[in-house]
């Protein structure tokens, strides 16, 4: 009896994420949406078997020199020197989460057509099980985030709101960023990350 109860009366598995709707007030989040628009944004490009295609959002790349990102073995990212105010960002989220970070990437949805697939982020050089934080800024946009093989939980992630997703995640959840053909306008996002290489 207690078996099979268990069997249906299981809890729904918890996410290994923490949302904060409000890590940063309206007006922080407002100036540091302008501070961004500003940063060096590229169009790179992506091999995908076997073919050559624009990586389907704006990035950039900034962190601790010599912090180099190679991503699905063809997007390499160079650290630009931290700006004052993605410093003082990064140890705001160090000082919530006491998780630390060398390097931020930025992604800039310019439309719904914006996205980025299901994935997880294992690259090696950020060290086995990495804690990421990410802030959205902007537009909101929907964010999914599945067990492998499971079915996605959804956030929309808000203006100003972090999202951190623990040391594991990487490994048992893939998340997203789909395609809308809603109207939406630009959201930028901020994946802060650990790095093993590089000096210091
Ligand atoms: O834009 C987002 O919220 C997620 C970005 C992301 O998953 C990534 O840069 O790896
Ligand atoms: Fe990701």
């Amino acid at each position: 009896m207690t078996i099979q109860m268990s069997l249906f009366n299981e809890p729904a598995p918890s996410l290994p994420v923490s949302y904060y709707p409000d890590f940063l007030s309206k007006q922080e989040a407002n100036e540091l949406y302008q501070h961004c628009l500003g940063l060096q944004w590229q169009q790179n490009q992506i091999k995908m078997l076997g073919k050559t295609m624009p990586v389907p959002r704006l990035e950039c790349m900034y962190g601790d020199e010599g912090c180099d990102y190679l991503y699905s073995k063809s997007v390499l990212l160079k650290p630009l020197a931290w700006t004052e105010e993605l410093a003082g960002l990064r140890d705001r989220i160090t000082a919530t989460t006491g998780y630390s970070f060398r390097i931020v990437i930025g992604n800039q949805y310019r439309s719904g057509q914006d996205s980025i697939g299901w994935h997880s982020d294992n690259e090696a050089s950020m060290g086995l099980d990495p804690a990421i934080a990410s802030v959205s800024l902007g537009a909101v946009r929907k964010f999914q985030i599945k067990v492998i093989g499971g079915k996605p939980t959804d956030f929309w992630l808000e203006h100003g709101s972090l999202l951190v997703m623990h040391p594991g995640c990487q490994s048992t959840h893939l998340h997203q960023v789909p395609k809308t053909n809603k109207f939406v306008t630009t959201r930028i996002n901020l994946t802060f990350r650990p790095h093993v290489g590089g000096g210091k």
